[in-house]
């Protein structure tokens, strides 16, 4: 079993790992197509497309309905009707997973550093994390756009890294994605993968991360094991 004892940083994905943000993102979807005359999607199809940022995530619902590539003329459409929708309906029915507005706090108080790595862009991040109540837990909050890559690249963890001073044994990666556990690994990290998010229909386990867990809560036992 890894040993997480010389744990001192937790870095957090946000989608599909703090907040189930499907039901925006799919009603920001729905509604985005639904201005552009395309046949709509469900929230069963966007919970496999999400991942690697909101473009992408539009891309992909874009693809679905036409049968094809979306033109870049209907990309630059589709993103401007997107965000001004997702903005709107942000936290409408998004909510945190169980245990996790218990869990981070208890983290914050046993002096864990915390920090948000996402690939959601950094404007729909900040207004999540401040509507939930947890924004101030973060000492870093980095979104799919803040540095030149996102996640599975190892650059926003080893920014992090830097940021705190710690060395790779030190700082842990907790999250729902393939692209998570890839980051991780990429960065020489530890990685606990949770089974309950978004990753493409796929079981977080194939990635290999060092533990895997059910439930939120149990990344507390996981540290707490030395
Ligand atoms: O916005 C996405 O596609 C995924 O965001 P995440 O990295 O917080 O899971
Ligand atoms: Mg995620």
């Amino acid at each position: 079993m890894t040993d997480f004892s010389k744990i001192k940083g937790i870095a957090f994905d946000l989608d599909g790992t703090l907040v189930d943000s499907v039901p925006d993102l799919g009603a920001a979807c729905r509604a985005t197509l639904l201005e552009m005359g395309l046949s709509e999607c469900s929230d069963a199809q966007v919970r496999n497309w999400v991942g690697n940022g909101t473009t992408m995530l539009m891309r992909r619902a874009l693809h679905n309905s036409l049968g094809d590539e979306p033109s870049e003329i209907q990309m630059q459409q589709a993103m401007p009707l997107f965000t001004q929708h997702y903005e709107t309906c942000l936290n409408q029915y998004s909510q945190l997973y169980p245990g996790v507005a218990d869990v981070l706090p208890q983290l914050h108080r046993q002096g864990y550093q915390l920090a948000v790595v996402t690939n959601k862009p950094y404007k729909f991040t900040m207004p999540l994390l401040e509507f939930f109540g947890i924004a101030p837990l973060f000492s870093v909050v980095l979104g799919g756009d803040s540095l030149a890559k996102m996640k599975p690249d190892p650059l926003p963890l080893q920014h992090v890294q830097q940021q705190w001073q710690l060395s790779s044994e030190q700082l842990l990666m907790v999250g729902d994605s393939r692209n998570d556990i890839r980051a991780a690994k990429a960065a020489m990290l530890a990685s606990v993968g949770l089974t309950y998010g978004y990753n493409y229909g796929e079981d977080i386990s194939l990635s290999g991360p060092d533990a895997v867990c059910d439930h939120f809560e149990q990344i507390l036992t996981l540290l707490a094991s030395k």
